[in-house]
């Protein structure tokens, strides 16, 4: 028998609702997320309500308007490694821009009068109202993830800790013959991302056995995957999605971040805390991690996370 292509787990989200988090649609869904997350680390949603005039005004005219401008406006966004422009390190032509608190129209009104002194209004509807459904979906996924572990009663304020960012990205400089590895495997260090791939394909996740995924795109799907600061928060239950992007031709993606807000630390809740599951983690700022995570140190360590923040347990296997 030829090797079947493997697929990453698809859970149905239309119909359910963040202010009624309950009931056995709910708890269905609830139990593919955990299961895929368990195994993956992500999964597929399909929760189409984004309307498609917006979609269509995103991947058509936003994303590519924004990567056509000149270098110097489009690097006026530049705050840390992570966040802001980044660009112009492979020769594959990846760059991206990050939005900060997307949600938010005056946040991404400022951001849109850097590049365009006079304002873009359409960039800015669409922006929001993406990041707005996007968010919606970040949020239930977090409320099962806090159902399933127990530790409900911390939902709100984590919530209320939480800011928002979207991530335009660019491969360009395409097409070639073969594919080819343009952003190289790596985990998020955020909470959850919602990856957005809009017709062309390239984003490919990592099993457990060391299997690439290829994620296929369709018009309702969004990627769900999890990154390091949930690791930490759920004391190293579910582990950051390792994922890369290859690509023959030139692709556009759009991703909603999810950040603890400036100040905020992670820890996970005493509640799955104990003798069978010792703290793995000490507190962590994930902007602190961020400097760490690309500084030499960071970047040569086996794993960036443990050496930044990991407690020792005696009963671990490393
Ligand atoms: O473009 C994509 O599909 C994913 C990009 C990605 O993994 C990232 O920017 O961290
Ligand atoms: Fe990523």
């Amino acid at each position: 028998m030829g090797s079947q292509q493997l697929q990453l787990p698809t859970v149905n989200f239309n119909g359910l609702d963040l202010n009624q988090p309950f009931g056995s649609k709910w708890d269905e869904a609830r139990s593919e997320v955990m299961a895929a997350l368990e195994t993956y680390g992500c999964f597929n949603a399909i929760y189409g309500l984004v309307r498609p005039e917006v979609n269509e005004a995103l991947f058509q005219s936003i994303v590519p308007e924004i990567f056509a401008l000149p270098l110097e406006t489009k690097q006026m966004h530049k705050s840390n490694v992570y966040l802001g422009y980044i660009g112009q390190i492979t020769d594959v032509e990846y760059e991206s821009l990050r939005i900060q608190d997307a949600p938010n129209l005056e946040s991404v009104d400022n951001f849109a009068r850097l590049l365009w002194p006079e304002g873009n209004q359409k960039f800015c509807n669409t922006i929001t109202t993406y990041a707005q459904h996007a968010r919606n979906l970040e949020q239930m996924v977090e409320t099962m993830i806090f159902q399933f572990l127990g530790i409900e009663k911390y939902l709100n304020s984590h919530l209320e800790s939480l800011t928002y960012g979207v991530r335009l990205a660019n491969y360009g400089g395409l097409p070639i013959e073969e594919t080819k590895v343009s952003l190289p495997r790596h985990v998020d260090p955020n909470l959850i991302t919602i990856i957005r791939q809009n017709r062309v394909e390239g984003l490919e996740v990592c099993t457990k056995d060391e299997e690439w995924i290829r994620v296929v795109p369709s018009p309702d799907t969004f990627t769900v995957m999890i990154g390091e600061t949930m690791t930490v928060l759920t004391n190293g239950r579910y582990n950051a999605s390792i994922h890369r992007v290859s690509v023959n031709q030139n692709r556009y993606s759009v991703m909603l971040g999810s950040f603890p807000k400036e100040g905020y630390l992670i820890q996970p809740p005493e509640d799955i805390v104990d003798e069978n599951h010792p703290l793995q983690f000490h507190p962590f700022d994930v902007n602190e991690y961020l400097k760490f995570r690309y500084s030499p140190e960071g970047l040569s360590a086996e794993n960036s996370l443990k050496a930044f923040c990991g407690a020792t347990v005696q009963t671990n296997k490393d």
